[in-house]
């Protein structure tokens, strides 16, 4: 029988923004899109004087306002050149679809959309919208698979019940797909529950009293900033039983209906990218749990702690890291 290497694998991104590990496989624009984020999110979580001086902002004096500034100009420019890559195909086949009947990207719906209203639909309207979606779905999703593979790590029973799952339901004569991803319940128990326990952003995202109000009995004047700890009500003991335990049958069968979590925030300004966020999040697992035989390494709990969180997202203080074995079923489906 042919023998396969045990590979060590190293997954997402370590709490300093440093991807060395997680990054060799990234294209080059992956690349370059990261340095900018990760430059820019180094300066956004840190507290600055001019939060409680807010005169203070006028002198920068920790430079984190030029420096933000400038890698989003640079991100900025490496918008506009995908959107004028993806006009210019537009214009090689100005009669047909760009990708030729393919689905089209978000770039070229929105440059469709420029030709019909132009002065909504601008070119600094479309790079805006696309960095806020690129910043908001990527790091974000990422850490939310780093995360429910190490508790996966760490519970093996866990881990064999979601590949029977998926043995079940999709076998091992084709690799999982995003239509597979809905009939897989467990693995969406097993998503949940990584997100109660490390949602990506744990404070959400900050908000401001558009009026006076009261919340909780507490008087909040107009124009507080309000921040959400999700990570507290998450492991509320008064709501949840046995709170910091990891166990994604508490969501089986509608069980946790009514119990209170909010790891993509709620209202109005809820995360758009919820459902996405699913998908992305149960297909990556899925595919990492139907083509891998995964163990810790030398019999090791992976590390749970926490990282001091860069930005909004709180990721790992040590990335994960595994020993995965290519599964000997799936040999004829994997490359
Ligand atoms: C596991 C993955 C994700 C988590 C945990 C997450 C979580 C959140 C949270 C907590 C907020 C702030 C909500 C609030 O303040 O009340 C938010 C906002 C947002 N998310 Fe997500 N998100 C995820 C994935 C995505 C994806 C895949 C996209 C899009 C591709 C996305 C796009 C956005 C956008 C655009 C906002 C800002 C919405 C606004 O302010 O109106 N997110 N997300």
């Amino acid at each position: 029988m042919e023998t396969i290497a045990d590979t060590k694998t190293t997954l997402g991104t370590s709490s300093d923004g440093d991807d060395d590990a997680g990054g060799t496989d990234m294209s080059v624009e992956s690349r370059e899109f990261k340095k900018e984020a990760d430059a820019i999110n180094k300066h956004l979580g840190t507290t600055n004087l001019w939060d409680y001086l807010p005169f203070l902002e006028w002198f920068d004096m920790s430079g984190a306002k030029k420096k933000v500034l400038a890698a989003m100009s640079r991100q900025d420019a490496f918008m506009q050149r995908l959107i004028d890559s993806e006009r210019w195909k537009t214009l090689d086949h100005a009669d047909t679809d760009a990708n030729g009947g393919e689905k089209k990207s978000m770039i070229s719906v929105l440059l469709s959309l420029q030709k019909k209203e132009p002065e909504v639909y601008t070119d600094k309207m479309i790079r805006g919208l696309c960095v806020n979606l690129f910043t908001a779905g990527t790091g974000t999703t990422s850490i939310a698979v780093e995360w429910a593979m190490s508790l996966l790590l760490n519970h093996p029973a866990v881990l064999k019940k979601a590949r029977d799952e998926i043995e079940a339901s999709v076998g091992a004569s084709r690799l999982v797909t995003a239509e597979d991803v809905p009939r897989l319940t467990y693995l969406r128990c097993i998503i949940n529950e990584t997100l109660r326990l490390y949602p990506a952003t744990p404070l959400l995202l900050p908000h401001q009293s558009s009026v006076d109000c009261k919340v909780g009995g507490y008087h909040v004047p107009k124009d507080t900033m309000l921040i959400v700890n999700a990570y507290a009500i998450h492991r509320d003991p008064t709501m949840w039983e046995n709170p910091d335990e990891f166990r994604p049958e508490r969501f089986e069968d509608g069980k946790a209906q009514g119990l209170f979590m909010l790891p993509f925030g709620m209202g109005r300004r809820k995360c758009p990218g919820e459902a996405m966020a699913f998908r992305v999040v149960g297909l990556v697992l899925a595919a990492l749990i139907q083509c891998f035989d995964w163990e810790q390494v030398d019999g090791v709990h992976v590390d749970m702690t926490q990282g001091p969180g860069t930005s909004f997202t709180v990721p790992k203080a040590v990335p994960f890291e595994a020993i995965c074995k290519p599964r000997a079923a799936m040999r004829n489906v994997l490359p």
